[in-house]
């Protein structure tokens, strides 16, 4: 039951004086309350929720209070897919299953399923990269930005952490500008008249939510329309206090309900209430891509595995890397259960272990001969078609399969440690899926997929050496080593990397190269960009943001930084040498740093470089 206004007030009216007899605090003080307002406090005395009124004082005595218990009650009752009742109900029958230590894939055998594997820059690979930029007009973007980042501590919002300190280009001008650049790639693949605008939806939290307006409209939403963008906020949910999933009262205030996040699954019931989904179809859209807010690779794996949504036609496409046992990412498996059903679907990190325990693998979350889990991990980046994704919309509203992870006091399982709530995560959608539905997966490898920015300087130092540190540190390392990588296999002669440690995470330290999307978003693009032969030289930083820059038999040994105009052609030759930049250590407790900064390990000291800056329309060539 959805209990709307209408059926709020229905409720209220309906017979039945003596409804809250029960509860005399609440009796003395229905005088003050809107119809909307009893029908409400009906239905929590109906779903077992007596003890949120029990302290309420007499009428005139805390009414203000009374009445923004209510305001918020209402909030929760209609940001959640069937109310609070539902909510309620769901919260019961999981806080039973969790004590009963009930396995949520009761019945499954976990199996490892087979998709696809890409190989970077092979044919394969490159004609999938031109079939995803070619789709890419058709493409809505969709970022998940609502989380807090505990693990990281960082103060600030995660969007506005620089992706890499070379350019000091943050989290969402990376996205956006890349998504800006795909744009026009795509609209010059199509012939005759094209002018799309690839819509962007970033979901926030009210944690997040002020801040990521503020740094969009501070920098003129980094070139993008700003009615290209929309932001939707998810709503918190109630936390339970009990097995019986009695709401939480707030210790510091008796007429607030206490709220934590619900997850990122929200997402789906967001896209679905708030229209835009319908919007999109309208306008011809065909994919809808969910991404994180702190992977500076992403963007690299996006043209391909769009590539692969289009040709194989999948409704469902979870972009995948080789995982390692007991990391941080949740494991795609097939599941196939004794009845016959069988779905392919992420398992949480913290479930796989259990699960494969219980079906016959002794050891779990274990490596195999290849040195990772045989079971690809999942980045958390989906790519649904969108006329499949509305249909099956309409019919859950969105909702999500949720799960509770209460902190029991003791093994009798009766209280929590602290309250605890519902939760869900976006990657579940394909659970409630008809086995017709074509749901598959493309795995990359992780140099060129992955590197998100989650843990804080201490916990990174404690990962065992081998497995990723998902820091701030690694994150950035990674970047220039993706880089370099692909320089590499397009034939720059580039330097090895060295090893250094920072912040106590030993990283390959590999020559700071950069671009802007625009230069280039597929291998193909990189290729037509390098003309002759090209070295880089370890020590080096190479910062390139333009459209058309071409590397012409160039040999770097310092710091080269050009910048130039869509209209201008600029051709890099001959010899750059300076003393460039290098990489002072830092430590992470130092205060006198700034946080972005001493979360690294590490600052960029600029002793010296060649920046050129072409402005004008023309051909250059540059040869110092
Ligand atoms: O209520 C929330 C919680 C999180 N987020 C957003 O969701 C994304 C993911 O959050 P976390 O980084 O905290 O996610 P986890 O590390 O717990 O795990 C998720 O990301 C991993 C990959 O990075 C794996 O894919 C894993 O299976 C998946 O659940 C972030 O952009 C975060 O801002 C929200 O929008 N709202």
């Amino acid at each position: 039951m959805a209990c709307t206004a209408e059926k709020l007030a229905e409720l209220s009216l309906a017979g039945d004086e003596d409804w809250a007899a029960g509860v005399p605090n609440l009796q003395k003080n229905l005088r003050i309350l809107s119809a909307e307002e009893i029908g409400l406090a009906k239905m929590l005395l109906h779903e077992g929720q007596k003890h949120l009124f029990e302290h309420w004082p007499e009428p005139g005595v805390g009414d203000e209070g009374k009445k923004s218990f209510f305001d918020q009650i209402s909030r929760l009752n209609s940001s959640y897919p069937g109310g609070l009742v539902s909510y309620i109900e769901n919260a019961k029958r999981l806080l039973t299953d969790s004590k009963a230590g009930k396995n949520p894939y009761d019945g499954f055998t976990p199996s490892v399923p087979s998709g696809e594997v890409l190989t970077f820059a092979d044919d394969n690979f490159i004609m999938l990269e031109e079939a995803g930029i070619k789709e890419a007009r058709k493409a809505a973007f969709v970022l998940v930005a609502g989380g807090l980042g505990e693990r990281l501590g960082y103060k600030g919002i995660k969007l506005a952490l620089p992706v890499e300190t070379t350019t000091g280009r943050c989290f969402i001008q990376h996205y956006i500008e890349t998504i800006l650049a795909m744009q026009e790639a795509s609209c010059r693949l199509a012939e005759g008249q094209c002018q799309v605008e690839i819509p962007l939806v970033i979901m926030t939290s009210d944690d997040t939510h002020a801040p990521t307006l503020k740094l969009l409209e501070s920098n003129n939403y980094f070139g993008m329309k700003s009615t290209q963008v929309t932001l939707l906020k998810q709503e918190k949910v109630a936390c339970l206090a009990d097995n019986d999933a009695r709401l939480a009262l707030d210790p510091n205030d008796k007429y607030k309900i206490q709220t934590k996040p619900h997850g990122h699954g929200d997402v789906h019931a967001l896209l679905y209430s708030s229209g835009v989904l319908n919007i999109w179809q309208r306008a011809g859209i065909r994919w809808v891509l969910f991404f994180q807010d702190t992977n500076g690779l992403l963007f690299k794996a996006i043209p391909a595995s769009l590539g692969v949504s289009s040709t194989k036609g999948y409704h469902v496409n979870s972009l995948a890397v080789p995982r390692k046992a007991k990391e941080a990412i949740g494991g795609i498996t097939k599941l196939t259960h004794a009845d016959g059903r069988s779905m392919v679907i992420n398992v949480e990190y913290n479930q796989l272990d259990p699960l494969l325990r219980a079906s016959g693998h002794a050891d779990g979350d274990v490596n195999c001969e290849t040195g990772f889990s045989p079971f690809p991990g999942n980045i958390n980046q989906l790519i649904l078609e969108l006329d499949p994704y509305i249909e099956e919309l309409r019919r859950t509203k969105g909702a999500i399969s949720e799960f509770v992870n209460p902190k029991y006091t003791d093994s009798t399982k009766t209280s929590f440690k602290s309250s605890t709530r519902l939760e869900c995560m976006m990657q579940d959608y394909p659970k409630s899926l008809s086995p017709l539905a074509r749901v598959g997966f493309t795995v990359m490898d992780t140099w060129l997929a992955y590197a998100p920015v989650k843990n804080n300087p201490e916990d990174a130092a404690k990962i065992p050496k081998g497995n990723p540190y998902h820091s701030a540190t690694s994150g950035e390392m990674a970047i220039y080593r993706a880089n370099s990588r692909i320089l590499k296999k397009a034939g720059v002669r580039i330097a090895d990397p060295i090893i250094d440690v920072f912040n106590g995470q030993e990283v390959e330290v590999w020559s700071r190269i950069t671009w802007s999307p625009k230069w280039a978003l597929t291998f193909n693009d990189v290729k037509r960009k390098l003309k002759d032969e090209c070295s880089v030289s370890q020590r080096s930083t190479l910062v390139l943001n333009g459209q058309n820059v071409f590397l012409d038999n160039l040999s770097l040994d310092g710091t080269l930084i050009v910048n130039s105009i869509d209209e201008a052609e600029v051709r890099l030759m001959g010899s750059v040498q300076n003393k460039g930049w290098s990489l002072e250590h830092v430590d992470h407790k130092d205060n006198s740093i700034p946080e972005e900064i001493r979360i690294r390990g590490f600052k960029i000291q600029k002793v010296e470089q060649l920046e050129l800056n072409y402005v004008e329309a023309g051909n250059f060539s540059f040869k110092p």
